[in-house]
């Protein structure tokens, strides 16, 4: 499904992605913990294509895409729900989802001004907003909805285009303990043959949603395994343990 392959990127004289390999199947639900500076942005960014490795080689379903711009790994299945806001304030949560679905169905346009009314964008809304638990918030205009349902919504997007792996930065930074709840049960929602992989920096939400956890240091993949074999792993309680600390 994602095979990432000796991915490797330095900054001048700093290698921030070190040697990076790992492998997801369908379906898969995979956690990046690592402390801060470990480089888990700069391998999303990689991934996505914000950023172009020194080496290495990404492939999404056998096909190389380390190459290609962002836009066309998203049109292939690589879609990344944005930390940094991408949404429009001043319209509601339906037409935000109506805007990224008519634009996923080759249905915007300067001359289309309708498309929001149109039957698929229509369908197709009230099947993402279903998927992320804001059916009931569709008439909410953005500017006033909680911080959760805008986190809800950035994800509503990165689906409209019917991604095969999504990634998700940081989905609970900024969000209080009621909404971690609420993030399991988004979670839930998701198609289940859905690849998701997560940055992460709460190890306890990491070890309840992942299948599989890959641990970054210094930009290397130092451990990786299912939530119960990191948690029993020495060395990731050591990187940890300063972190730990920090955030207590
Ligand atoms: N454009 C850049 N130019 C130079 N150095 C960079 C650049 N982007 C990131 N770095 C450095 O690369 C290292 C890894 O950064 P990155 O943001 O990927 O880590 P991170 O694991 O996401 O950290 P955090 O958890 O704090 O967000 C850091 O030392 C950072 O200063």
């Amino acid at each position: 499904m994602l095979e990432v392959t000796g991915l490797h990127k330095s900054f001048g004289a700093l290698t921030v992605t070190d040697n990076v390999s790992f492998r997801m199947d369908r379906g898969e639900r995979r956690v990046v913990l690592g402390p801060n500076g470990a480089g888990k942005t700069t391998l999303f960014n990689l991934l996505a294509g914000d950023l172009a490795p020194s080496a290495g080689e990404i492939r999404l379903d056998g096909r190389p895409v380390t190459g290609l711009s962002v836009d066309r790994r998203a049109r292939l299945g690589l879609s990344r729900s944005y930390q940094k806001n991408n949404l429009f304030d001043a319209l509601t949560v339906r037409e935000n989802l109506a805007l990224a679905a008519a634009a996923a169905l080759g249905l915007s346009g300067l001359f289309r001004r309708d498309t929001h009314r149109d039957p698929a964008v229509v369908d197709r809304v009230a099947e993402i907003a279903g998927q992320v638990g804001l059916a009931d918030r569709l008439d909410l205009p953005v500017h006033s909805a909680p911080y959760g349902n805008r986190r809800q919504l950035e994800v509503g997007i990165a689906l409209a285009a019917r991604p095969k792996v999504l990634l998700m930065d940081e989905p609970t930074s900024g969000v209080g303990p009621g909404m971690i709840h609420a993030f399991h049960e988004l979670l839930g929602g998701l198609p289940r043959d859905l690849t998701i992989l997560i940055i992460e920096h709460d190890m306890d939400l990491a070890f309840d949603v992942a299948d599989r956890i890959t641990v970054l240091n210094y930009g290397k993949v130092v451990f990786e395994g299912t939530p119960e074999e990191t948690r029993a792993s020495p060395l990731v309680h050591e990187i940890y343990l300063g972190e730990w600390g920090a955030h207590a």
